[in-house]
C-alpha cells in the first residue's frame, strides 16, 4: 500500500526537460509532491487530494492544434494552482486571456522589474526591484484572464508574474525551479506554504518509509535481484530494499573488465564487510571485450552492454531458482537524457545503459525505488539508511564504466592504458585532498595520438584527456579549476609512468554545452 500524504502538490507535467526540478524544489521546501504527465492528470488529482497544483512548462504550444491542456477538474476544484512557462500560457488559454507567438523569445538569463506586491514575493522581493530569473519560450502571454492582475514584467513579457488573489491562481514566464533563477526555490516554497498552507515538515524519513511500503506492495513474496555495482545508487538501493523484504534479495556485481583498476575487488570486499546481504560475483569480461570488438558508435556500445547486463542478470536469476525482479539504481537524470517525451521534441541525449539501453523484452519486472531522485538527495537518503561515507561520498562511476571514455574501439590493452591513467590522476587528486570538492573526476583514453618526443626520441602515442567537474545533481555542470601546478604535476607523472601515452590535455567544456561523459 501506498502511503496517503494528505499533504501533497501535483506537479502537471506537460514534457518539459525541468518538470523534475519542480517536483524536487517542493521537496526541499518540505512538501511531498507527485508529478503526472498531462494525460493522466485528472486521475492522479482524484487520487491524491493534494492541496495545490503546479502546471510544468512544455516544447509543445498552445497556439498548435491538440496541444495539452489542463484538466477542467483541476480548475473546478477551488485549489491553487500555480503555472510556470506553458504552464502560464495555457492557463490565460483557458481561462479566457490571449497568448500569441512571440516575434522573439527570451531564453538564458532575463531581469524582471517587480511592480506590486504579492504572496509569492513574501520576505524576497518588493515593488520598483530588478531580479534575475531565467527564462526559455517563444510564445507569449498578451491579455490576461479576467480576475488576474500583473506583479511583475520583463522586457519581453509584459506579464511575467501575474496572480489572481481571490482564485489563488499564480502564474510566471520564467522557470523558478532552476538554479538560475536564484530566488526561484524560495518563490516555490512560498507557493506551497504561504498559498496552499502546507507546513512543509516532510522529510527524508518519510520518503524512506513510504518507498519501503512501496516495495514491499510490488515484490509481495516475489525474488529480487539487484545490480549493485559498488556506486551510490545501487548501494542506495540495495539496502533500502532488504530493509523492505530481507532475504528475499540476492545482490549481483558484474564484473564487466571496464572497471577502474583495482575496483571490483574494493567493491565486493566493502559491501562483504558491511553488510549481511548475499552478494555474487560474475566475472564477464570475455563476454563484455568480446561483444565490444569492432563497435565504435557510442550508442551502439551502450545499447549492448545494456543488453548484456540483462543478460548476466537472467543467467545469475536462473541459478539461484528465479527471479521476478530485478533492482537497479536508476536515478532522475538517467530517465531524462534517455527518453524523448511522447508527441514532443524533446530529444534523447544518450542511452543511459540501464534506462534506454534496455532490451525491449525482459523477463523481470523493474524495481526503481530512486527513479525520481537526484544524486545529492540520493546521498541524503543513503544518509539516512546509515550508509558509511565511503558509499556515500563517492564519485559517480557510470554502468557502462571504461567503455564510454575510449572513443573508438575498446580494447583491453586500452582498457588497461585508462585504469594506469586513471589511477594516477585519482591518486594526486585524493593526495591533493580534493576529491571531496570535486563531483566526479575521470581521464578519457582518446583515439588522437600525437608526435612526441622523449629520451631524445620519437614517439607517436596516445592523446589522454582529463575531465573534472563540479555540480550538484549531474544535469548542469562546470569544470573544475585545478590549483596552479596540478595538472602540470599529474601530466609528468602520467606520460612518464603510463606507456602509450605522450601527451595529456585537459577538458575545460562545462554541461551544457557538453555532457560530462564524452559518450
Ligand atoms: N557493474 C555493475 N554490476 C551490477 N549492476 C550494475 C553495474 N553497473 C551498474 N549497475 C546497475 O546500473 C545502475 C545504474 O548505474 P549508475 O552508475 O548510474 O549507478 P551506481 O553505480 O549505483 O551509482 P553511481 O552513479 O554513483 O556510480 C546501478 O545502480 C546498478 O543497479
Ligand atoms: O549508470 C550510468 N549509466 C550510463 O549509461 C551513464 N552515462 C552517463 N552516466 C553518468 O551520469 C552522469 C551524467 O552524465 P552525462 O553528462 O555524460 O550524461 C555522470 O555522472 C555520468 O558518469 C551514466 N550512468
Ligand atoms: N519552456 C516553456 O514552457 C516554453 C513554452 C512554449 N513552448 C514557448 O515557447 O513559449
Ligand atoms: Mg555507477
Amino acid at each position: 500500500m501506498t502511503l496517503q500524504h494528505t499533504d501533497s502538490i501535483l506537479i502537471v507535467d506537460f514534457g518539459s526537460q525541468v518538470t523534475q526540478l519542480i517536483a524536487r524544489r517542493v521537496r526541499e521546501a518540505g512538501v511531498y509532491s507527485e508529478i503526472a504527465p498531462f494525460t493522466t492528470a485528472a486521475e492522479a488529482f482524484a487520487r491524491m487530494k493534494p492541496k495545490g497544483v503546479i502546471l510544468s512548462g512544455s516544447p509543445a504550444s498552445v497556439l498548435e492544434q491538440g496541444s495539452p491542456r489542463v484538466p477542467q477538474e483541476i480548475f473546478d476544484s477551488g485549489l491553487p494552482v500555480l503555472g510556470i512557462c506553458y504552464g502560464q500560457q495555457v492557463m490565460m488559454h483557458q481561462l479566457g486571456g490571449e497568448v500569441v507567438l512571440g516575434d522573439s523569445g527570451e531564453f538564458g538569463r532575463a531581469f524582471i522589474e517587480i511592480q506590486d506586491s504579492c504572496v509569492l514575493f513574501d520576505g524576497l522581493w518588493h515593488a520598483r526591484e530588478s531580479h534575475q530569473v531565467w527564462m526559455s519560450h517563444g510564445d507569449k502571454v498578451v491579455r490576461l484572464a479576467p480576475g488576474f492582475r500583473p506583479v511583475a514584467t520583463s522586457p519581453g513579457s509584459p506579464y511575467a508574474v501575474i496572480a489572481n488573489d481571490e482564485r489563488r491562481y499564480y502564474a510566471m514566464q520564467f522557470h523558478p525551479e532552476v538554479v538560475h533563477t536564484p530566488d526561484g526555490a524560495r518563490l516555490l516554497a512560498n507557493f506551497v506554504r504561504h498559498v496552499c498552507g502546507l507546513s512543509g515538515d516532510w522529510t527524508m524519513a518519510e520518503f524512506r518509509a513510504a518507498k519501503i511500503a512501496e516495495i514491499r506492495q510490488q515484490v509481495g513474496d516475489g525474488k529480487v535481484i539487484c545490480g549493485l555495482s559498488g556506486g551510490v545508487d545501487s548501494a542506495v538501493a540495495a539496502v533500502l530494499i532488504h530493509e523492505a523484504i530481507g532475504d528475499q534479495l540476492t545482490c549481483v556485481f558484474v564484473d564487466h573488465g571496464l572497471m577502474r583498476a583495482g575496483e571490483a575487488e574494493q567493491v565486493v570486499t566493502l559491501f562483504r564487510e558491511h553488510y549481511h546481504i548475499p552478494l555474487v560475483h560474475v566475472n564477464a569480461e570475455a563476454l563484455f571485450l568480446g561483444g565490444l570488438a569492432g563497435v565504435t558508435d557510442p550508442e551502439a556500445k551502450r545499447k549492448f552492454i545494456g543488453k548484456t547486463f540483462i543478460d548476466v542478470f537472467e543467467a545469475e536469476a536462473k541459478k539461484i531458482g528465479g527471479a521476478d525482479f530485478l533492482a537497479q539504481g536508476t536515478l532522475y537524470p538517467d530517465v531524462i537524457e534517455s527518453v524523448s517525451f511522447t508527441g514532443g521534441p524533446s530529444v534523447t541525449i544518450k542511452s543511459h545503459h540501464n534506462v534506454g539501453g534496455l532490451p525491449a523484452r525482459m523477463n523481470m519486472q523493474l524495481v526503481e525505488p530512486l527513479r525520481e531522485l537526484f544524486k545529492d538527495e540520493v546521498r541524503a537518503l543513503g544518509r539516512e539508511l546509515g550508509l558509511p561515507d565511503v558509499f556515500v561520498g563517492r564519485h559517480p562511476f557510470p554502468g557502462p564504466g571504461l567503455a564510454i571514455r575510449i572513443p573508438g574501439e575498446v580494447t583491453k590493452e586500452r582498457c588497461d592504458i585508462l585504469r594506469k591513467a586513471d589511477a594516477i590522476y585519482l591518486e594526486e587528486i585524493r593526495n591533493a585532498g580534493l576529491y571531496d570538492t570535486i563531483w566526479q573526476a575521470f581521464a578519457v583514453l582518446t583515439p588522437v595520438r600525437s608526435v612526441g618526443v622523449m629520451g631524445d626520441g620519437r614517439t607517436y602515442d596516445s592523446v589522454l584527456a582529463l575531465r573534472a567537474v563540479t555540480s550538484i545533481d549531474g544535469m548542469t555542470a562546470e569544470a573544475f579549476e585545478f590549483p596552479a601546478g596540478f595538472l602540470p604535476r599529474v601530466s609528468t607523472r602520467i606520460v612518464n609512468e603510463v606507456r602509450g601515452v605522450n601527451r595529456v590535455t585537459y577538458d575545460y567544456t562545462s554541461k551544457p554545452p557538453g555532457t560530462i561523459e564524452w559518450e
